[in-house]
């Protein structure tokens, strides 16, 4: 049909729930429910979204907006703003050029990606196409049971250019993901994961041993492949602990800084600190590891209280408009990351959908910004937010 003069509007998605509708439509079934679910009732998945509504803006006005500066910095490096992009796995699953067009788009709006162990795109590849170290981005690490090849990876990334190992803390077991039970995620053939190093050549045609493990439906089962995952050192290392983990990774890497990511209380974020984290990112994994968890932005206030400023605090979980990535820097976090709105944006159109993604989000988060005369990222406050009082009426101050 022809389309009107008044007619404007290009059908170009304007919101990241529009490429999320989009996104459906285009992906394979099993490669939606993979991307798209969350463990058992998916209640964090949900509680990650509803918190933000439960945040209330006290904006500020009369303040000169005419200039909004967004740049964030972390480890010395500037991003143009503070969302990046979260680590999530089989990329190339979702279209396009995967992880590289991921890296193309983040290098194209200067901002982080931190890729994934189990990326369909090698450490090395993804690195040339964010045009070089200069790109500043981190590696997701899961520690393997077999140290050797995770001591072997990290001296691998360190080689690419990565600046900082992530290390994730919150999955010694995968989730209960009944999505993924029931339609088993398999890696079809041509796509393998270059990051990690399986000697079995039928890789692609099978099942993780990670999933396997999640079909186990009794304890012999699971022991079963637990025992042929050891001896692979395939599955990630359950034995992790602060005393034990930190201290090893350090000594692998000599110039890249460690971060911890998966942490939802503030007792871990002081071992984390007290450990020798560099920095911490507050993460329930978009809900898909334990499910039950509060919601990311309420573990945010407890974490950034009591870390008190010694270590950069990045969040993620249900970050979905720019005024969500303004409550999280209004409760403390220095830095905010995206994962499935990203993949919506691949989904769509490769690096050209993520560039549009962060587009949006940066653009929100602008006009959040001038609407409520905060000029730069340290103009937002505590202040600026509150929620609705429960015993009585009205906006309690955070
Ligand atoms: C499909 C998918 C795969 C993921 N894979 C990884 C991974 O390999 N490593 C990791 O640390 N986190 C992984 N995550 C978690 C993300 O890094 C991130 O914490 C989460 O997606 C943030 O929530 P959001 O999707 O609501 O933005 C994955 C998330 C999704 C949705
Ligand atoms: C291979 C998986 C452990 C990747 C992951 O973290 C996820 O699916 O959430």
């Amino acid at each position: 049909m022809a389309k009107t003069d008044l007619e404007v509007h290009d059908d170009k998605p304007l919101t990241i729930a529009e490429f999320e509708a989009i996104a459906k439509t285009k992906l394979k079934q099993q490669v939606w429910d993979y991307y798209v679910s969350g463990a058992e009732d998916q209640i964090s998945i949900q509680r990650n979204r509803e918190a933000f509504t439960r945040l209330i803006i006290r904006p500020r006005v009369f303040r000169d907006v005419t200039k909004i500066d967004t740049a964030a910095t972390l480890f010395g490096k500037e991003y143009a703003f503070p969302v990046g992009i979260s680590p999530s796995a089989y990329q190339k699953l979702v279209g396009g050029d995967g992880e590289l067009d991921v890296a193309r788009a983040a290098t194209g709006r200067k901002t982080l990606m931190i890729l994934s162990t189990n990326a369909t795109c090698s450490c090395e590849d993804v690195i040339d196409a964010a045009g070089g170290p200069d790109a500043h981005f981190w590696f997701q690490l899961y520690v393997s049971q077999n140290r050797e090849k995770s001591a072997r990876l990290i001296r691998r990334v360190e080689a690419a250019g990565y600046k900082a190992l992530a290390v994730t803390v919150d999955t010694p077991v995968l989730g209960n993901r009944i999505n993924e039970r029931k339609t088993q995620l398999i890696l079809p053939a041509p796509l393998s994961l270059p990051n990690m190093e399986d000697t079995d050549p039928d890789r692609s045609k099978k099942p993780s041993l990670n999933r396997e493990l999640l079909q186990a439906t009794n304890r012999q089962e699971a022991d079963r492949v637990q025992e042929a995952a050891r001896e692979r050192g395939l599955l990630n290392d359950p034995s992790l602990t602060w005393n034990e983990t930190i201290p090893w990774i350090r000594k692998q890497t000599s110039t890249m800084k460690v971060v911890v990511k998966g942490v939802m209380t503030a007792e871990d974020a002081l071992l984390a600190v007290e450990g020798g984290a560099d920095a911490i990112v507050v993460s329930n994994h978009g809900g898909r590891q334990l499910d039950g968890v509060s919601s990311t932005v309420e573990a945010l206030v407890e974490v950034v209280d009591a870390v008190k400023g010694r270590v950069p605090v990045l969040v993620d979980g249900g970050i979905t408009r720019g005024s969500d990535v303004f409550k999280c820097l209004a409760l403390g976090a220095d830095f905010c990351l995206v994962g499935r709105p990203a993949l919506w944006g691949l989904a769509y159109d490769g690096r050209r959908g993520v560039e549009m993604v962060l587009d949006i989000l940066e653009r929100e988060l602008s006009r959040t910004m001038a609407l409520s005369g905060a000029r730069n990222l340290q103009e937002i406050q505590r202040g600026m937010l509150g929620v609705e009082r429960r015993d009585g009426f009205g906006i309690a101050k955070l």
